[in-house]
């Protein structure tokens, strides 16, 4: 899926309108059809109790006024406020030809604000995707009203006062929704932490909207969903052996941080690698030996730390940093590995690296280290480890700015993690995930995100941003799984790697056979009698 922009999304409208030669109000219509149908899934008649609309003067006011007229038809007690201007959008002016009389219709004035009693589900329908200024005045005024009411909010298509794809300034007035039910594609403002509260649980709903312009749409924001990666890891051949899939090498590790190394160990054996090895120090030799005996271990010459780089040879992807702490001689691995991982007369790739955790925290003390890294290397920081490989973000906009802007610089792939963890590439794009739950924020859960790069990292047959997306993708999903099996708040890092077998599992390209099992017969006379 891709996310456009308010401008862009105006053109969709456009587009599908001209396309598929829709009468005025049609798309209207369907958004107000759409909406009714996932409101009335949700809250009956009795259970939802009076229903108030605010409806502004553009399309949103329309959709407003429509999904009036869908639930009073409904049987359910709705009741509109209007919000007057000067100019009111055509479809505004069809919806409230259509609306009976028997839906009561009120004004609304700075001296007479609706009344909203506290368990009131409110509509709010006052802008949408036109807004084009903060709010203030009459509708800031109605938006304040709102909040001290506290009634029951779902937001039309985006929560009126915010911007849908651009910070808007401190305290402007944005209308608090508990749900917020879109039409067609995402909003960037919906993935965004800053706008959570405004928010609330997102949902989108088909409309039906021109694919043809959605897939030639020139966008660099992506949302990564269950179609992005369908079939994304490629079968295992049935003559493959333990060489095929890739032999990893993880520096992990150091006194008192073991755990880190075994839980990205753990996520890489699960993560379909051929073969594994870790470098530890050597006070973890027993503790990793016996929690994971499928991979083999290197013992470093240091007992607390990382203080040798193994030779690279017979490695096809390396991770670094789960466990590291920020030894110098820790230090001086990472840089002999970014040296030695550049491409050679004997590797006309460069060796695929996953950096995280302290291997991020040592790049952001020696920043000029960043020069070295080799082209598609992975990074992943959490919103502070960025910080320290850049600047202090103003907001979760200019964040992404510097996100892009450090990928194509250093020509990286960055997974900044997080609720929607973002994925920025070397072309500039940027790809949220779907996947992922709360229950994740736990210690933990970003070393089994690296040690699963790491195997995906090492397939040979797995380009590099593919091999991401996935991983970031089935981590959320193996995570979510856990969630369902544990609860959010009993999941424990160890359960997601318990339940990447299975998240990964949905999308082997051998378990949906292209090709029927059983080849339909033609001819009777070679078919068992
Ligand atoms: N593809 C879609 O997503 C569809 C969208 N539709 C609806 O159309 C909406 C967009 O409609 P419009 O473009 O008419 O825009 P809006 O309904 O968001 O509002 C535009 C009007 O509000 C005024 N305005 C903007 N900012 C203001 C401010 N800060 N204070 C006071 N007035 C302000 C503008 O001058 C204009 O008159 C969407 O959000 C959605 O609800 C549907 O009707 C059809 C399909
Ligand atoms: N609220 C959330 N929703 C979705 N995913 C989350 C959430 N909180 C954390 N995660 C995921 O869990 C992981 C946490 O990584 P990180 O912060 O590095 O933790 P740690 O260092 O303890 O391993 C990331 O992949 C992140 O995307
Ligand atoms: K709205």
């Amino acid at each position: 899926m891709i996310i456009l922009s308010a401008a862009q999304t105006r053109e969709l409208d456009q587009a599908t309108i001209d396309e598929q030669h829709l009468p005025p109000a049609a798309l209207m219509e369907r958004a107000a059809t759409a909406f009714a149908h996932w409101f009335c899934g949700r809250l009956g008649p009795e259970e939802a109790g009076e229903i108030l609309v605010l409806c502004g003067p553009g399309n949103n006011g329309g959709d407003g006024l429509a999904i009036a007229l869908l639930l009073h038809q409904g049987n359910y007690a709705v009741r509109v406020a209007l919000l007057p201007a000067g100019k009111y959008s055509a479809d505004w002016l069809h919806a409230r030809r259509h609306l009976p009389a028997a839906v009561p219709v009120a004004e609304i004035t700075e001296g007479q604000l609706p009344e909203i009693p506290p368990a009131t589900v409110v509509l709010d329908a006052l802008f949408g995707t036109g807004l084009s200024r903060p709010l203030a005045g009459l509708p800031a005024a109605l938006v304040a009203h709102l909040a001290r009411a506290g009634g029951r909010v779902i937001a039309v298509d985006i929560p009126s006062g915010l911007f849908a794809d651009a910070p808007q300034p401190a305290d402007s007035a944005v209308v608090r929704a508990r749900h917020t039910v879109s039409f067609g594609l995402p909003k960037l403002a919906f993935l965004l932490p800053q706008n959570a509260d405004f928010v609330g649980e997102w949902h989108i709903e088909d409309i039906g909207l021109s694919t043809r312009f959605i897939a030639g749409a020139a966008t660099y924001w992506h949302y990564t969903d269950a179609r992005a990666v369908a079939r994304a890891l490629p079968a295992r051949p049935k003559f493959s052996h333990k060489g095929t899939f890739g032999h990893a090498l993880l520096l992990a590790g150091s006194r008192g941080k073991m755990g880190a190394a075994v839980l990205a160990a753990g996520a890489c054996l699960r993560g379909g690698v051929g073969l594994l090895t870790a470098q530890i120090p050597s006070l973890g030799y027993d503790i990793f030996q016996i929690s994971q005996p499928e991979a083999m271990c290197r013992p470093d010459p240091q007992a607390d730390y990382l203080s040798e780089l193994p030779d690279l040879q017979p490695y096809q992807a390396v991770g670094i940093g789960p466990g590291l702490g920020q030894h110098a001689a820790s230090l001086a691995v990472l840089q002999q590995l970014l040296r030695e991982a550049v491409a050679s007369q004997t590797r006309p790739e460069p060796l695929p690296l996953i950096i995280d955790a302290d291997a991020l925290n040592l790049l952001g003390q020696h920043r000029e280290l960043l020069a070295l890294l080799p082209e598609n290397t992975v990074l992943t920081p959490h919103p502070r480890e960025f910080e320290r490989l850049t600047e202090p973000a103003r907001d979760d906009y200019h964040r992404l700015e510097l996100l892009r802007d450090f990928a194509q610089t250093h020509r990286c792939l960055v997974v900044l993690k997080g609720a929607y963890t973002c994925l920025a590439t070397p072309t500039g794009d940027l790809h949220f995930n779907s996947t992922g739950n709360p229950g994740m924020a736990t210690g933990g859960s970003g070393d089994v995100l690296t040690g699963m790069l790491l195997a995906l990292r090492a397939h040979a047959q797995l380009p590099a941003f593919e091999a991401v997306r996935l991983g970031v993708y089935a981590h959320g999903l193996a995570g979510d799984l856990a969630a369902a099996a544990t609860g959010q708040a009993g999941l424990v890092a160890g359960d997601i790697v318990r339940h990447i077998g299975p998240a990964l599992r949905e999308h082997e390209q051998n378990v949906y056979p292209e090709i029927p099992f059983w080849p339909v017969r033609t001819n009777r006379s070679h078919g068992p009698k």
